[in-house]
């Protein structure tokens, strides 16, 4: 592994169930994604998206294979290794921005430094939420915001630990599309501005079309990659692998 790369999987696979009721989710991906990158996977629902983000930011464990990040195996470490290492080196965007209700849009974004233990400069965090467009909205609850600026509130709080790859799963879904898009444009400003590494599961060629690369699963294999995409060559690539 380079230091050029941010995450290598070698012959990944997960397994999930045991005979005759498992499901395959994931069988021998190769994947490597380089700092400073972003990239989106992509494919048909079941075809193993969630299941590959989940295994490289540790909150999920594969069955066999393996993941490094940054120079560590993470395949394989102890449930306590992973809490250290999900707190500390990666960090998370959902579907929902999972805010908490009764905290305010800065308090939100301290608390994964705070859960790992780090001294949180007040500083920093309103930094983060100044450049993710809510510097005027920092005593705001999540029920006095947007859903575009609860999830600039969860990216402002995947940041704070300052992550070494941020990994959001759908983080449009709830959207609008021209929400969804400033959404985006957020995560690409971050990789081009502070050479974030960013990984996006979607399965919306539009946001696919945000990312350097976009890799495509089908039936928890890698079918393809597609560098610089576009909304149209992102569609069509994924026609092709849903009936092919
Ligand atoms: N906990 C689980 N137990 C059993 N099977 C599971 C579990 N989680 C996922 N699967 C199965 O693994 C396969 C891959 O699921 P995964 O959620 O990774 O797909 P996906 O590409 O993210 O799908 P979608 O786009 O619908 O969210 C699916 O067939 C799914 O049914």
């Amino acid at each position: 592994m380079t230091s050029a790369e941010a995450i290598r999987v070698t012959r990944l696979s997960k397994v999930h169930g045991r005979p005759p009721h498992h499901v395959v989710a994931l069988d021998e991906v190769d994947l490597v994604l380089h700092r400073g990158t972003f990239t989106a996977i992509t494919g048909p629902s079941g075809s193993g998206k969630t299941t590959l983000l989940q295994c490289m930011a540790g909150l999920d464990r594969p069955t066999g294979g393996e993941i490094r990040l940054g120079g560590t195996r993470i395949d394989g470490l102890s449930e306590r290794e992973l809490t250290r290492l999900r707190r500390g080196r990666v960090g998370f965007v959902f579907q929902g921005a999972n805010l908490l209700t009764s905290l305010t849009a800065e308090q939100n974004a301290s608390l994964p430094p705070r859960l790992a233990g780090r001294r949180v400069d007040p500083g920093t965090v309103r930094r983060l939420l100044a450049d993710v467009g809510l510097g005027d909205r920092l005593r705001h609850r999540p029920g006095e915001l947007s859903g575009g600026q609860r999830q600039r509130v969860a990216i402002a709080r995947a940041l704070a630990t300052s992550p070494e790859v941020l990994f959001a799963d759908e983080p449009t879904g709830a959207l609008d599309s021209a929400t969804g898009r400033q959404v985006l444009g957020l995560l690409r400003s971050l990789v081009n501005e502070r050479g974030q590494t960013v990984v996006v599961v979607t399965h919306d060629p539009v946001a696919a079309s945000f990312a350097d690369r976009v890799t495509f699963l089908a039936d928890g294999r890698v079918s393809g990659h597609l560098d610089a995409p576009t909304p149209r060559a992102v569609a069509e690539l994924m026609t092709a692998s849903e009936v092919g």
